[in-house]
C-alpha cells in the first residue's frame, strides 16, 4: 500500500531516459518519410512509445498556480483510514501526497503551454460563424454507418465521457451566435442563445488572460457515471440495498434503474439520456451486485461497506480493461493499436505469459503493463484536459434511428424508432411499450451501425436539440463553440503543438479531396490556419482501420495510458490485498462478452460467434431479412 512520504508539494517533471531520447530521435527522422501507421506493427508499436515519451515530457500542463492547489500530505485530512485502501466518491486520497488531486471541481489541465491558450476575443470565437460551418461541414446528409464498430461502441464512449468530465454552463453569460442570412433557428430575432461555459474565478495574473474551467466529475476513472461524484451521492444511490449493491428498481421481473420524483434515472451522471446509457448504466449496476454477490459468497465475515468498496474497484478495473483491450482496438482498428493496447494492460510479453509467470518486471510498464508499474504523473498533477475533452466530440457516432430486433424468438425486426423517441424521458420507451428486455436491445445495439466520425454525418436530433431542462441547441454549433471558446487551438495550431506536421493547404489537409478542400477554402475565407480542431480532424484521411483521426489520436496516445498510471488503485496498489484474490480473478479472467451473457444469457450464443464486443455481432437467423440502412451497407 503506498503512503504519504513528505509534506511538502511534490514536484512534477519528467525527463525521458537516453533510451527513450535516443528512439524520439530515431523516430523522428523515420516519420519524416514515413508515418507510424505504415510502419511494421512492432516497429510502429515502438513508434508509438517513442512519441508517448515526448508527450509525457511536453504535452502536460499544470492550470494551477502552485502545486498546493492538489492538497499537501494529511491536508485535506482522511478523517476515515479506510480510503487508503478504496476510492473516495469525491476523488480524494487518490494520490496520498497530493489528496485533492482529480478530485470533483478540481480545474481541468491542459495539453498545451498556458500561453497558447489565452482568452479568445468575441470576434475570434465568431469567425468563421460556427453555424454556418455547423450547417455546411457538420449536417448529416446522408446517414454514413461506421461498418467496423455497433453501436454499444457509441453508447460505451458516451458513457465512459460521463465518467470523466462535464464542464458547467454559466447561468448569467451568454453568446449570441449570429444566424447566417435564411437560417431558419429563430427567424425572430436572428441570433442563437448559448450559454458560456462558466470560468473559475482566478488564483493569479496568468488566470486571467488564460482562464481555467473546472471539472463537475471526478478526473479518475472510478466509474462516477454510476456511484457519483460525491460521497453523499453514492449513499443516495445504495439507497436500502442490502450486501454492499447498488439500489435497482424491478418491475415485472426487468431490472431497472430507479427513478427520482420527476422521472430522472438516479445514477452519478444522468444528463444528455438515452437508451444507450440506460442500456450501460443498467449492466454494469447489475455487474456491480453480481460482483458483490461473489464476495459475500466468498468472504461471509466481510462488512457490507467492504463489500460495497470492494466491488466498486473491481467493476472499475474492468471497465478499464474493456475499454483499454477490447473498445480502443475496435475504433482503433490497427494491428500496432491492437499490440499497444494489449501491451497497456498485460505488458509485451502478453496475457498468457502474465498469467503464467505474474509481473516479470516490477515496474516496466512496457514489459508487465500499466497495472501494477507503480503510480506516476510525469510532467503534471493528474488532470483531465481540455484538449482531451475535445478529441472526444464525436456526436457524429449517432445515427438517426435503431432497428429493434427480439433476441429471444431468433432475432426478428420488431420496430424502429428515431433516437428522439428513445432519448430522454422516453429512453425506455421500446422496454415499456415494445415487449422487449435488455437482452433484445443489446442484441440491438450489437447489430446496428453507428455513424461514421466524418463530416457531414451529425443527426439533425443534435443539430435541433430540446433538452429536459429547457434548451434548445444546435450542439453543432456548440462543439465548435466550446474549442473556441476555451481556447483548443485549431486545427493546424495543435498539431503543431503535438509535434505534426500543419497542413500547408486545403488540398493537403483533405488529402487530395478536392470537393471538400473546395468547401473549406470558401468557409475558412482562404485561410487554412483558422479550420477548427474538430473540423481538420474530420477531414483527414484516416489511418487504415482507424475511425478518427490520427490527429485526435495524439491526445489518446497520450491521455490513454495516464488515466491508468496515474491512477493509485491501478498503476499502485493493483493487489489482492486491495481487490481480494476473487477481485482480481474477477477484472483479469473478463471483458464485455463476459458481462453481457452474464446478465443476459440469451446473448450467449451470439457472442460465441462474435468477434470484438463493439465491431458488428453475428446476426441472428431472423434478423438476416431486415434490409434497412440501420443494419446493413
Ligand atoms: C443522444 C446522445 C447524446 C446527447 C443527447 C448529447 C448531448 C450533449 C449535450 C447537451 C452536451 C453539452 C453541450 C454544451 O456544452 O452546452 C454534450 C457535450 C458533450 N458530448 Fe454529447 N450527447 C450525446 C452523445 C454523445 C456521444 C456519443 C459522445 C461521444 C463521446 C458525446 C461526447 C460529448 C462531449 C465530449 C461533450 C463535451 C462535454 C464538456 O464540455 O464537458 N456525446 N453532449
Amino acid at each position: 500500500m503506498s503512503t504519504p512520504t513528505k509534506d511538502v508539494p511534490k514536484a512534477y517533471t519528467y525527463t525521458p531516459g537516453l533510451p527513450q531520447r535516443a528512439l524520439i530521435f530515431v523516430y523522428k527522422g523515420i516519420n519524416k518519410l514515413i508515418p507510424w501507421h505504415k510502419l511494421p506493427s512492432y516497429i510502429g508499436v515502438l513508434n508509438i512509445a517513442a512519441l508517448r515519451y515526448e508527450l509525457r515530457q511536453k504535452n502536460l500542463h499544470d492550470v494551477y498556480p502552485s502545486g498546493n492547489y492538489q492538497g499537501t500530505p494529511g491536508c485535506p485530512h482522511m478523517s476515515d483510514q479506510q480510503y487508503l485502501h478504496t476510492r473516495h466518491s469525491d476523488g480524494l486520497f487518490n494520490d496520498l501526497s497530493a489528496p485533492k488531486m482529480g478530485c470533483a471541481g478540481m480545474r481541468f489541465g491542459r495539453n498545451v503551454a498556458r500561453e497558447y491558450t489565452t482568452k479568445p476575443s468575441e470576434d475570434d470565437i465568431m469567425t468563421p460563424n460556427p453555424r454556418l460551418i455547423s450547417e455546411d461541414l457538420l449536417k448529416r446528409d446522408t446517414f454514413k454507418p461506421a461498418t467496423s464498430l455497433n453501436l454499444l461502441a457509441a453508447a460505451w464512449i458516451q458513457f465512459q465521457v460521463h465518467d470523466w468530465f462535464q464542464h458547467e454552463n454559466s447561468t448569467t453569460e451568454k453568446f449570441d451566435v449570429p444566424l447566417p442570412d435564411g437560417d431558419v433557428w429563430s427567424p425572430s430575432d436572428g441570433k442563437m442563445v448559448v450559454e458560456k461555459t462558466e470560468v473559475d474565478v482566478p488564483l493569479d495574473e496568468t488566470d486571467k488572460v488564460a482562464p481555467a474551467y473546472k471539472n463537475q466529475n471526478t478526473h479518475w476513472w472510478d466509474g462516477s457515471q454510476i456511484y457519483g461524484s460525491s460521497e453523499a451521492r453514492t449513499t443516495e444511490l445504495r439507497g436500502q440495498a442490502k450486501n454492499g449493491k447498488m439500489a435497482v428498481d424491478e418491475q415485472n421481473l426487468v431490472t431497472f434503474l430507479p427513478r427520482d420524483p420527476n422521472g430522472i434515472p438516479e445514477t452519478g451522471f444522468s444528463s444528455n439520456w438515452w437508451l444507450g446509457l440506460e442500456m450501460l448504466h443498467t449492466l454494469f449496476v447489475l455487474e456491480h451486485n453480481a460482483i458483490c454477490d461473489e464476495l459475500v459468497k466468498s468472504y461471509p465475515d466481510w462488512t457490507f461497506e467492504r463489500v460495497f468498496d470492494t466491488a466498486r474497484l473491481v467493476n472499475c478495473a474492468l471497465m478499464a480493461k474493456i475499454h483499454t483491450v477490447e473498445w480502443t482496438p475496435a475504433i482503433l482498428a490497427h494491428p500496432a493499436l491492437k499490440i499497444s493496447m494489449e501491451a497497456n494492460w498485460w505488458g509485451v510479453l502478453g496475457e498468457r505469459l502474465y498469467k503464467l509467470l505474474g509481473r516479470v518486471s516490477k515496474t516496466s510498464e512496457a514489459i508487465s503493463g500499466i497495472p501494477g508499474s507503480g503510480a506516476e504523473h510525469h510532467a503534471a498533477p493528474f488532470a483531465l484536459t481540455e484538449e482531451f475533452v475535445s478529441v472526444y466530440r464525436m456526436h457524429a457516432l449517432i445515427p438517426d434511428t435503431i432497428a429493434f430486433f427480439d433476441a429471444h424468438s431468433g432475432g426478428a425486426h420488431k420496430s424502429t424508432h428515431t433516437i428522439q423517441d428513445v432519448a430522454f424521458e422516453k429512453a425506455r420507451n421500446p422496454l415499456l411499450s415494445d415487449g422487449l428486455d435488455f437482452g433484445d436491445v443489446l442484441y440491438t445495439f450489437g447489430i446496428n451501425y453507428p455513424g461514421a466520425i466524418t463530416i457531414n454525418n451529425m443527426p439533425d436530433f443534435l443539430r435541433d436539440l430540446h433538452t429536459p431542462d429547457g434548451r434548445h441547441i444546435d450542439l453543432g454549433t456548440i462543439d465548435l463553440l466550446r474549442d473556441r471558446e476555451r481556447s483548443v487551438p485549431r486545427y493546424n495550431a495543435f498539431r503543431r503543438l503535438f509535434h505534426m506536421a500543419a497542413a500547408t493547404s486545403f488540398l493537403a489537409l483533405t488529402g487530395g479531396n478536392v470537393e471538400v478542400a473546395e468547401k473549406l477554402d470558401r468557409l475558412y475565407d482562404g485561410d487554412v490556419d483558422k479550420v477548427d480542431l474538430l473540423i481538420g480532424c474530420m477531414c483527414e484521411p484516416l489511418p487504415k482501420g482507424f475511425g478518427f483521426s490520427d490527429t485526435a489520436f495524439r491526445v489518446f496516445i497520450l491521455m490513454a495510458s495516464r488515466r491508468l498510471k496515474s491512477d493509485r488503485f491501478i498503476a499502485g496498489d493493483w493487489n489482492a490485498e486491495t481487490y481480494s484474490e476473487v477481485g482480481m480473478k474477477w477484472v483479469q479472467g473478463g471483458g464485455m462478452k463476459d458481462v453481457l451473457g452474464r446478465h443476459f444469457p440469451v446473448l450467449r450464443g451470439v457472442l460465441e460467434k462474435s468477434g470484438n464486443a463493439f465491431a458488428p455481432w453475428v446476426k441472428m437467423e431472423g434478423s438476416m431479412e431486415y434490409m434497412g440502412k440501420e443494419t446493413n451497407a
